[in-house]
């Protein structure tokens, strides 16, 4: 998908994938990641989504990518918070939207996933995917997920990958054309298997809004880095 295509998605308020409440996946399934109170979770992809509201009240600090700026602008006012908006890098194009919620520390960046490094993003304990990978088509979920693994595995000594949460859907792709994408679990493993053991937590039948009279199953997986017990 082009740039043009989000923002247009955005302008002309085509936004099914926005949920008005929070995930119950997430609810149901974030403490797998085991996080302390305070820890950072990346949200790539994040447009507004309320879920990011949720771990704010949780105790986590949040930070964000999201391209279409309309979105972030969005968030914010929704939730009735000026934020700070610095531009940190030398591209005018990029800014950081900033916020206190919930008392912890929300960092929205307006960018292309693809222009920011981890020096931008900063730190991160837990990686939240929600129709995010699943937003990409095949050819540009190799090169994605290798993005999210760069920008949530440290820097240095704070060297790690960062475990992931990730929802995705499957259906039969030769009856409609993403996004949302259709991923089989075996292109799960592709993308993921290399850097994460890829454990699925659960797998149900589900509902597409655009297509609700798809027979579609919602997958959650749990990537942690290879060699790591719990
Ligand atoms: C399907 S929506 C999901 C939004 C959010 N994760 C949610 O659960 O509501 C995908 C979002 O990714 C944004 N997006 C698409 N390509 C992007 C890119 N290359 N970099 C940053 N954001 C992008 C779109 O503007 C859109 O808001």
């Amino acid at each position: 998908m082009n740039p043009e295509f989000w923002q247009e998605r955005w302008q002309e308020k085509r936004i099914g994938f926005n949920q008005s409440d929070v995930n119950p996946l997430l609810i149901k399934y974030f403490t797998a990641l085991g996080l302390p109170v305070g820890s950072r979770v990346f949200v790539p992809l994040c447009g507004k989504s309320i879920d990011m509201v949720w771990l704010a009240a949780q105790g986590y600090d949040v930070v964000g990518i999201e391209l279409v700026a309309s979105a972030v602008q969005e968030f914010f006012a929704e939730q009735g918070i000026k934020p700070t908006i610095t531009e940190p890098t030398a591209n005018p194009a990029i800014k950081c939207y900033q916020s206190s919620l919930s008392g912890q520390t929300l960092a929205l960046w307006v960018a292309d996933i693809f222009a920011l490094t981890s020096e931008n993003v900063g730190h991160v304990d837990a990686v939240y995917d929600r129709a995010a990978l699943i937003a990409m088509p095949e050819d540009m979920r190799p090169k994605y997920s290798e993005q999210v693994r760069n920008l949530s595995s440290g820097v240095g000594s704070d060297s790690h990958d960062a475990p992931q949460l990730l929802l995705t859907l499957n259906y039969d792709q030769s009856k409609r054309n993403g996004p949302p994408f259709s991923i089989s679990s075996e292109q799960v493993q592709q993308y993921y298997s290399n850097y994460y053991q890829v454990n699925e937590l659960e797998g149900e039948s589900s509902t597409l809004n655009a297509a609700p009279e798809m027979a579609v199953t919602e997958h959650v997986w749990l990537l942690r880095a290879n060699g790591y017990s719990a």
